[in-house]
């Protein structure tokens, strides 16, 4: 294969050699300098390489698809996929509503990748697994995340199908010590102690809003915080009591660790929840959450979410440049 230039994530030039190297050899290194902490740089650059290798398309933005919103990457035009079976290094999709692939094309002319089909710590797979490949997204190049996910809204002024930009997040699992960054940090992929007070890039959510009004859909485009438990099992009344008095308005199963593992590699980012049922806060009701009813939800608001979504890539694309 010939070799292909892969740039020092975000491009920083205070890059300082880690202090701390990976473990050499551990339960899942295979001797390779992998450790059950996470890839090496150079395992990832490899599988980075395989991709570049196989795609003509070099993308800017990458996006994760949500539960049940796989059809997003349907609009992608001149797409080149690649299942996940096929991509070394990468683990498998084992939920219904993720298909389990790369698509690699162009959105208005846009060059994107989309995850479709994401990871989720519930199926088995450590927190810095299922970040993986937004790493992967940043070595091919891509320096926008737009991660999507399926919610439960316990904001009592969500509605079902309402699409929530996210402003912040409250990361649950990493108050117990679960982090996707836990471990040796390699300074070629970022900071050992990056801030996440900014996670959320302000000028992209002002231009969502702005997207919202100009497609006429400002009255179901909601802003809040948002955060996700391991799963798999839906919540209590008490948990949904308990953290609807610490401000959280979308409750799910993703996406937080995603966000740090690409603030940490100086990524721009937005995330959109879809409210796909009512967080239920009493015990006098027999409605329950289930995945059935995620996906289908999903579904009916899948042509929504894939001209919003495609009309932010561009705008998205438009500053991204203009600021360069
Ligand atoms: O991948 P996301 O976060 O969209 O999926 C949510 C959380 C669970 O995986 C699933 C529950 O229905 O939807
Ligand atoms: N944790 C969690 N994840 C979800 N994904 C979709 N709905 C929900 C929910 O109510 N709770």
């Amino acid at each position: 294969m010939a070799p292909i230039n892969v740039t020092v994530m975000g491009g920083r030039k205070d890059y300082v050699p880690a202090k701390e190297t990976l473990p050499e050899v551990d339960a899942e290194g295979n001797g390779n300098g992998n450790s059950a902490k996470g890839y090496s740089y150079e395992t990832l650059q490899e599988t980075a390489n395989f991709l570049l290798a196989r795609i003509s398309i070099r993308p800017t933005i990458g996006i994760i698809c949500g539960s049940g919103m796989g059809s997003l990457a349907e609009s992608i035009v001149d797409a080149e996929s690649i299942p996940y079976e096929e991509i070394p290094n990468f683990p498998i999709s084992t939920v219904e509503g993720h298909h389990g692939r790369l698509v690699f094309g162009r959105l208005d002319g846009v060059s994107v990748v989309a995850m479709q089909g994401r990871f989720h710590y519930y199926e088995g797979y450590p927190l810095w697994k299922c970040c993986l490949p937004v790493r992967v997204m940043r070595l091919l190049g891509v320096k926008t995340l737009i991660a999507t996910n399926a919610a439960g809204g316990l904001n009592p002024t969500y509605k079902i199908g309402d699409l929530m930009i996210v402003k912040d997040h409250i990361n649950m699992m990493g108050f117990a010590g679960n982090n996707p960054l836990h471990g040796p940090n390699d300074e070629r992929f970022g900071p050992r102690f990056p801030p996440m007070n900014k996670a959320y890039n302000y000028e992209y959510r002002k231009l969502a809003k702005e997207v919202a009004k100009e497609y006429n859909i400002e009255n179901i485009v909601r802003e809040g915080v948002y955060t996700c438990l391991g799963g798999p099992n839906f919540e209590t009344v008490a948990e949904l009591n308990m953290l609807k008095m610490v401000g959280v308005d979308a409750v799910g199963m993703s996406t937080v660790h995603e966000v740090i593992t690409a603030r940490h590699c100086d990524m721009n980012v937005f995330a959109l929840s879809l409210i796909t049922n009512e967080c239920v806060t009493s015990y006098e009701t027999d409605d329950q959450a289930n995945h059935d009813e995620v996906l289908d939800v999903g579904r009916m608001r899948q042509d929504i979410l894939r001209k919003f979504v495609s009309r932010l890539v561009t705008r998205f694309h438009q500053i991204d440049n203009a600021s360069l």
